[in-house]
């Protein structure tokens, strides 16, 4: 299925009238810059374009009080002195006579978005979209925003649609207080956002966007604030909160609909939010939420105020939605000392409300209220002091080209090729020589067991992935365990290469955990589910980022009780490694879950699992003694302060 594109030049069609040094970052040329790279990158051909719709007073009132909204229809009438003193009513927005109809235009874009992804005409999208929503409340503009266009849209799709759990994940740099007021007290819409805090330092400013909010009542648990106490945060930083915050708390509250509230002031080169994430970390943030909810994503513009980085980023989103390989992220190297501060704080504040959080560390001491304000009212002074931005320069995100070949399958004859995927059988390009080599190196006591005669297509397609021209591989074949040591032996072999290898067997292993080496013994093997999630989001997930690995080799062992479900979200969530080179090996009996699994290497996204419930402890001690073990190795497993050595 496909991926919609919302935009509408219309709404470029209103700016700031006055001199406000505050407001006039928020330009047409925001879109115009972003519509303009999807163009010329050929993206937005690529895409299904959905036009928009005026937002209707029905839709508008799900959110919006009926005196707000009849005050915002008086807008259009007004002359240029009775804009500025309307405006003067709120804080850090402007009034336009078009603003009203483009805010229509904005929020209906976010229901047209949800019409597309929720009747199944497409998969995914992105809308293009101005004014932004996320600070905007039940009767007051804000930041920018007049209509909360994602708040909208969860009313919308869950009354439309009859949906349980809506996920909105807001990686704008500013706190969507808006988003936040509307659903604090609502268990079934889980609001997760980042912001730039500093202590309540910037705006803001507000004492509710510190990560002790967690929600009201019925909603306690179902609100994550993320406060970036400092700025310069990096991709690291980023990816440590993605993988023991929300991936572990998505897949537990295992949503119908994921939101994004996608700003993309958090990205290197904006002026407010003075971060320094690169544009290709969002192709990452995007494929790491593309497995929930089965695929259904919803992409809505918010912030994004650097006229580069800003198209950049909205082009690495839409061509993750649209399946190209996730771009090599280059060296991880693990949270700085404030975001790990953060993160233990999300991580202990949350820890009632959800499972996966169960074993996460209590508050840091050094958060007492007393500390707490003392170093609030430091950070006053320093940030009084008018700190020079400095300019920030970064590359230009790698081109990210899909190879000719999706998904390329070494099957017994007898096993018919799926549509979309190309058997794969030539060793063409291997000489002779590699291949009786083979020959005397695998065969056992002389017989010449057919397994023999798929390792030089093994080596043959693992060539053919490291030049490019093969995306992805499976292999059905007689003996996996041979298979395996063969391709990890090839693979080694060639230049610079870095191979992460995932084995599923049903036994334990016997090898020590070394940095190099981590076998994870659960309870109930593979068979139980949350447990094996939870190992695969705050251990694999983590590690192979770290790695960065050339090629992720993923190995069924017979017997080893993996559950479809859950192998397809494996499958789907390291694709984002290896810039999608992934080969799968599996025993010819397995033949049964071979189409799923292909499905997921087409890019498919994985169906989704059920609500997960707790991991059962001995697993989760077996993780996070793991996880103790290996983080001063890996950087990117460190979930508290007290983990700095
Ligand atoms: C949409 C947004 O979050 O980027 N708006 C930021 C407003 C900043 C006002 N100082
Ligand atoms: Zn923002």
């Amino acid at each position: 299925m496909g991926t919609a594109l919302i935009y509408d030049d219309e709404m470029t069609n209103y700016k700031l009238l006055w001199v406000d040094s505050i407001c006039n970052i928020e330009v047409p040329e925001r879109l115009t810059v972003c519509y303009e790279a999807l163009m010329r990158t050929g993206l937005a051909d690529r895409c299904v374009s959905i036009p928009v719709r005026e937002a209707t007073d029905a839709d508008i009132l799900l959110v919006h009080s009926e005196e707000y909204l009849e005050a915002v229809k008086k807008t259009p009438y007004m002359t240029l002195a009775e804009l500025m003193e309307f405006t003067l009513q709120y804080g850090d927005v402007y009034f336009h006579p078009n603003i009203y109809h483009c805010a229509k235009l904005a929020a209906g874009a976010a229901l047209q978005l949800v019409d597309s992804v929720m009747t199944g005409a497409v998969r995914t999208g992105m809308a293009l979209v101005r004014p932004p929503g996320h600070h905007s409340m039940r009767s007051a503009a804000n930041g920018f925003c007049v209509f909360n266009n994602v708040a909208i849209a969860a009313r919308y799709a869950r009354q439309k649609y009859g949906l349980e759990r809506v996920l909105i994940v807001d990686w704008d740099i500013h706190h969507g207080q808006g988003v936040q007021y509307c659903f604090e007290d609502d268990p079934s819409v889980l609001y997760f956002s980042w912001h730039r805090y500093e202590h309540q330092k910037f705006w803001p400013n507000l004492r509710e966007s510190d990560y002790d909010t967690v929600g009201k009542e019925k909603g306690a648990g179902f609100n994550i604030n993320v406060p970036w106490n400092r700025v310069g945060m990096r991709n690291s930083d980023y990816l440590s909160v993605f993988f023991h915050i929300l991936l572990p708390v998505a897949y537990e509250f295992c949503p119908d609909l994921v939101l994004v509230c996608a700003g993309f002031d958090s990205a290197i080169g904006d002026p407010e939010g003075e971060m320094c994430a690169s544009p290709d970390i969002f192709a990452h943030l995007t494929h790491l939420l593309m497995n929930l909810a089965g695929g259904k994503l919803c992409a809505v513009l918010e912030g994004g105020y650097n006229l580069t980085s800003l198209p950049q980023s909205v082009c690495q989103t839409v061509q993750t939605l649209l399946g190209d390989p996730a771009p090599p992220l280059g060296s991880l190297e693990g949270p700085c000392r404030s975001a790990l501060e953060s993160l233990h704080c999300v991580r202990s504040a949350h820890k009632p409300y959800w499972s996966c959080l169960k074993y996460a560390a209590d508050l840091p001491a050094s958060e007492s209220s007393s500390k707490h304000d003392k170093l609030a009212e430091e950070t006053k002074d320093k940030a009084e002091k008018e700190t020079v931005k400095e300019e920030k320069v970064w590359p230009e995100p790698q081109k990210r080209v899909c190879p000719p070949v999706r998904a390329a399958l070494i099957l017994p004859d007898n096993v018919t090729c799926p549509a979309g995927c190309q058997r794969f059988s030539s060793t063409e390009g291997l000489d002779p020589a590699t291949i009786s080599k083979l020959r005397e190196k695998f065969s056992k006591d002389g017989e010449n067991n057919s397994s023999l005669t798929t390792l030089p297509s093994l080596v043959a397609l693992v060539d053919k992935m490291e030049n490019h021209e093969i995306y992805s591989g499976l292999a059905l074949v007689q003996d996996v365990s041979m298979a395996m040591t063969c391709t990890v032996q090839h693979a080694a072999a060639l230049f610079q290469r870095k191979t992460l290898l995932v084995q599923f067997s049903g036994n334990i292993s016997d090898k020590p955990i070394g940095k190099y080496h981590v076998p994870v013994c659960l309870k109930k093997g593979c068979g139980d589910v949350s447990g094996f999630m939870h190992a695969v989001l705050s251990l694999l997930l983590p590690l192979g980022y770290e790695y960065d690995p050339n090629l992720v080799l993923l190995v069924r062992m017979p017997g080893c009780g993996i559950w479809d479900s859950v192998w397809q979200q494996l499958t789907g969530l390291l694709q984002g490694l290896a810039q999608g080179h992934t080969l799968i090996l599996m025993q010819e009996e397995e033949k049964p879950c071979f189409v799923p699994t292909v499905s997921c290497l087409l890019g498919n996204a994985a169906p989704s699992l059920a609500s997960l419930c707790a991991p059962l402890p001995e697993d989760t001690e077996e993780v996070e003694k793991l996880r103790y073990h290996l983080q001063t190795d890996w950087k990117l497993l460190q979930t508290t302060v007290s983990d700095l050595h």
